[in-house]
């Protein structure tokens, strides 16, 4: 039995048979028509994908493309065994030590300050969302670092409050060590929303579950340089004025200086934020100059350099990592405890913002010239125009105040710390299984 028998079985024979080649014409036009239709389908539902997930995200998309891709993804975490591994990684090994969770515990200044904290015995757990801001690869690799010395990342958004609520009722939390942010000053330009998602929403959060815990944590959290924007005074003073931002960057990271304020003054949170100043080293970030400059001077492309008005020099107080960590640990060192409870102040509370910087500036062209000296290889500078997108001209760091406090004493120069970052960067890359995206 023929196909078409089968789909007409009452159907007599000679007419069947011209039937039969009508109606093929028919199905033939209808399935081309479905066909043509379910092609079309395809098309347009692949434009609306594009649009959303590739499109500069600007302007009339609610959510850029990049928050987009993040708030799609799930997490999953609860259970007994996660509990344990939680429970397990924020255990101090002295009765003294602290129990601090570290947001942005797979980024660079993260994985770092957990570490050091976990050398000395310090209970830490970790939270990172892995978002694709720079190769997610980097960040695993960050994460099965500090895997082995027994650091467990959470995997989860700072927004999310429930999985923060349930990290609490695991896990009394003596500190915070707030580091996961929207990190870049010219980023800004292309994705804003997401500044505002992690600078903003996600500190709110974690200061809103940080808050309700009983006991309330102390807080330590990553603000920056940036915040002094077109400031002219220097060396910057933490006294110097910070209401000119010169970035969408800068302006989320002032709000959450004010917004540290707001939670300090209701709450009674014990509050520090740390400025850092154009932090550099081992395990860093591929979207900051220093490290692009290293893999672009390699590969033999040009690389622009920034010069402001008037050949004027563009400098950074460049800081080295492991002087940022000192910092930090200081900071929840002698970070006092906040004094609410269950949402409520008890009394007034520590609230302080520090500078955490080189007090050496240094001119971006300088900079390429000890990475020449340390690569072998002549870059190919391309003298560029600041472009007005955030950037600002210089900056400097007075310290004296974290000094005083801290007892915060930055001794890497450039030279010698770029000299262990490239190091780093040679093993990392020239292993021959990774290349720099
Ligand atoms: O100190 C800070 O608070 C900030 O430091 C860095 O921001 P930035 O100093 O702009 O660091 P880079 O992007 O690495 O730029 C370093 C220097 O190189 C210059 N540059 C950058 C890019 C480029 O293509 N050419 C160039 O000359 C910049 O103008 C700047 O003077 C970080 O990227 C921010 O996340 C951080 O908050």
């Amino acid at each position: 039995m023929s196909h078409i028998d089968h789909d007409n079985p009452s159907t007599p024979g000679k007419f069947k048979m011209e039937k039969s080649s009508y109606m093929n014409r028919i199905r033939w036009h209808y399935s081309s028509l479905a066909k043509l239709t379910f092609w079309s389908f395809v098309l347009f539902l692949g434009l609306i994908l594009v649009f959303f997930f590739k499109s500069p995200t600007s302007t009339s998309s609610p959510l850029p493309s990049d928050l987009y891709r993040r708030s799609l993804r799930t997490y999953s975490w609860g259970g007994p065994a996660w509990e344990k591994r939680v429970r397990a990684s924020s255990r101090t090994r002295s009765r003294n030590g602290l129990s601090v969770l570290v947001t942005g515990a797979a980024g660079f200044v993260g994985t770092h300050v957990s570490a050091a904290l976990k050398r000395r015995g310090d209970g830490v757990l970790g939270l990172d969302n892995f978002n694709d801001y720079y190769d997610p690869s980097l960040k695993r690799a960050r994460q099965a670092l500090l895997e082995r010395s027994g650091v467990f990342i959470v995997e989860g958004d700072i927004n999310d409050i429930a999985l923060l609520k349930k990290l609490f009722e695991v896990v009394a939390f003596t500190h915070v060590m707030h580091l996961a942010a929207q990190a870049g000053v010219r980023y800004a330009m292309e994705n804003p929303s997401s500044y505002v998602h992690s600078n903003i929403a996600g500190l709110v959060s974690i200061l809103e579950v940080c808050k309700s815990a009983n006991p309330q944590p102390a807080i330590v959290w990553a603000s920056s340089s940036s915040v002094y924007g077109l400031n002219t005074k220097v060396p910057f003073s933490e006294k110097d004025r910070t209401d000119q931002p010169a970035s969408l960057y800068a302006a989320t990271k002032k709000a959450g200086e004010e917004i540290a304020h707001t939670y300090n003054h209701i709450y009674g949170l014990s509050l520090t934020g740390l400025r850092f100043f154009t932090v550099y080293g081992p395990w860093g970030r591929p979207d900051m100059a220093y490290f692009f400059f290293t893999k672009d001077i390699l590969k033999g492309k040009s690389i622009p350099i920034f010069e402001a008005a008037n050949h004027g020099t563009v400098a950074r107080d460049f800081t080295y990592v492991d002087d940022i960590v000192k910092g930090c640990l200081a900071a929840l060192d002698t970070a006092e405890k906040s004094t609410g409870s269950g949402g409520k102040k008890k009394g007034p509370a520590q609230l302080r913002v520090f500078n955490l910087g080189n007090t050496s500036p240094v001119p971006v062209s300088d900079l390429v010239s000890i990475l020449e000296r340390l690569l072998k290889v002549k870059a190919k500078r391309s003298v560029t125009k600041l472009p007005r997108n955030g950037d600002v001209q210089f900056t400097h760091a007075n310290i004296s105040s974290a000094q005083m406090e801290l007892g915060y004493k930055p001794t890497t120069d450039l030279q010698t710390g770029l000299k262990k970052f490239v190091r780093w960067y040679l093993s990392y890359y020239d292993s021959g299984k990774k290349s720099a995206q």
